[in-house]
């Protein structure tokens, strides 16, 4: 049985001076008015889930206006397992613990993972290729922490070289850089290769049920590499050697305009992401429902990925997405909340919800009474 969250506690975290949910059950929807503080509590999940949060604040963001540090805290157990979830937010820095020691965040990836739904998710369909290649490297961080240590060396060259470019440091000074570029950048494009043929597949998969089978989705990767009309293949992976080789050359062949433009063009960070429907870029060519679909199947796709390659299923986040999606939409989403997954839903208004559904989730009104949490 996989470890579920069972109690929540912040201290001076965003709007709350004091928050406490506890006998936390499978399905509970958080309800109440706008700016009462329903996305700050699932925040507050995801950064003691995921170790990040989707609205990307500073530390001084999350710290109550006039206090000095921000505590979080959840306890999650399952049938022999008792953790407790800790994070300390103080002077920009963020501090977490597991069973009240200090942890690296890369030891706590894959601890207790969440999938996070928000409204701004759509933007992962009708956005450009960087949201999309964070949600990849986002669900690939809390599957694998060497996946998160790649991303994050990779990020770290990644500015080192985009600042030599613009400083026109000597083409030597580059090519040694170049060096560590394709070190961890080839490294990370194998690491989305092999996620993203899975993630794909599932994703496909989803989209169809969703639309009753009506018509295809397919996601498509390509490295940077590749010709702007290339992509790797459904289900293709990549051999380490021959990326490091073909990145090596790309990135020869690109020096001169990289050093004319003053910015790295060649990398990780410009591989291409694309969901197409019957052949089209669903960014492009979808309807507003289409492009609702993909992410749906998208976040659908996550969830089942997380659990089939951690065997432990991630707590879903679900913002403020009712209103967002149709009849339709909803009933797929309801359908796969009604499983077996932990889930936390923030609205506005029940309305949204149907009567089995609410029938079976702990409703949890706010403001909190005291009676609600404790
Ligand atoms: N560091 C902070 N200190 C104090 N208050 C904060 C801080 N950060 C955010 N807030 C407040 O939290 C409130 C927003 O909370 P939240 O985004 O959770 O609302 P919500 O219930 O999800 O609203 P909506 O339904 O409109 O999305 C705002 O009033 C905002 O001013």
């Amino acid at each position: 049985m996989s470890l579920r969250i069972k109690d929540v506690a912040f201290d001076d975290f965003r709007s709350y001076e004091h928050f406490h949910l506890s006998g936390i059950g499978p399905l509970t929807v958080l309800v109440g008015p706008n700016a009462v503080g329903k996305t700050n509590v699932v925040e507050g999940i995801q950064l003691l889930t995921a170790q990040t949060s989707f609205r990307n604040p500073t530390g001084v963001q999350l710290v109550r206006d006039g206090a000095d540090f921000a505590r979080l805290h959840a306890t999650a157990a399952d049938e022999s397992r008792l953790l407790e979830l800790g994070l300390t937010i103080e002077a920009g820095k963020r501090r977490f613990t597991l069973n009240g020691k200090q942890k690296r965040t890369a030891d706590l990836k894959g601890v207790i993972p969440s999938v996070t739904f928000t409204p701004d998710d759509l933007n992962l369909a009708k956005g450009s290729g960087t949201t999309r290649r964070n949600a990849l490297d986002a669900v690939g961080s809390q599957l694998s922490r060497n996946h998160y240590l790649i991303r994050r060396d990779f990020d770290k060259v990644l500015r080192h070289k985009n600042s030599l470019l613009k400083d026109e440091a000597s083409p030597l000074l580059l090519e040694s850089l170049n060096d560590l570029m394709v070190t961890c950048g080839a490294q990370l494009v194998c690491y989305r290769a092999a996620l993203f043929s899975k993630l794909a597949a599932s994703m496909a998969s989803y989209y169809a049920e969703i639309v009753g089978n009506q018509e295809t989705l397919s996601a498509r990767y390509a490295p940077s590499w590749l010709a702007e009309d290339e992509w790797l293949d459904a289900g293709e992976t990549l051999d380490r050697d021959e990326a490091r080789e073909r990145f090596a050359a790309a990135l020869a062949a690109s020096m001169v305009q990289e050093r004319a433009r003053r910015r790295a063009l060649v990398g990780p960070h410009a591989d291409r992401i694309e969901f197409f429907i019957e052949g089209r870029p669903v960014g492009v060519y979808g309807s507003q429902g289409q492009q609702r679909s993909a992410v749906l199947a998208f976040k659908l796709a996550e969830v089942t990925l997380i659990c089939d390659l951690l065997g432990q299923q991630p707590v879903l986040l679900l913002d403020d997405v009712m209103s967002e999606l149709d009849e339709q939409r909803r009933r797929a989403l309801v359908k796969f909340v009604s499983g077996d997954i932990q889930t936390f839903i923030t609205t506005a208004n029940l309305a949204y919800f149907d009567e089995d559904l609410l029938a079976a989730a702990r409703v949890v009104r706010l403001p909190l009474e005291r009676k609600d949490g404790e």
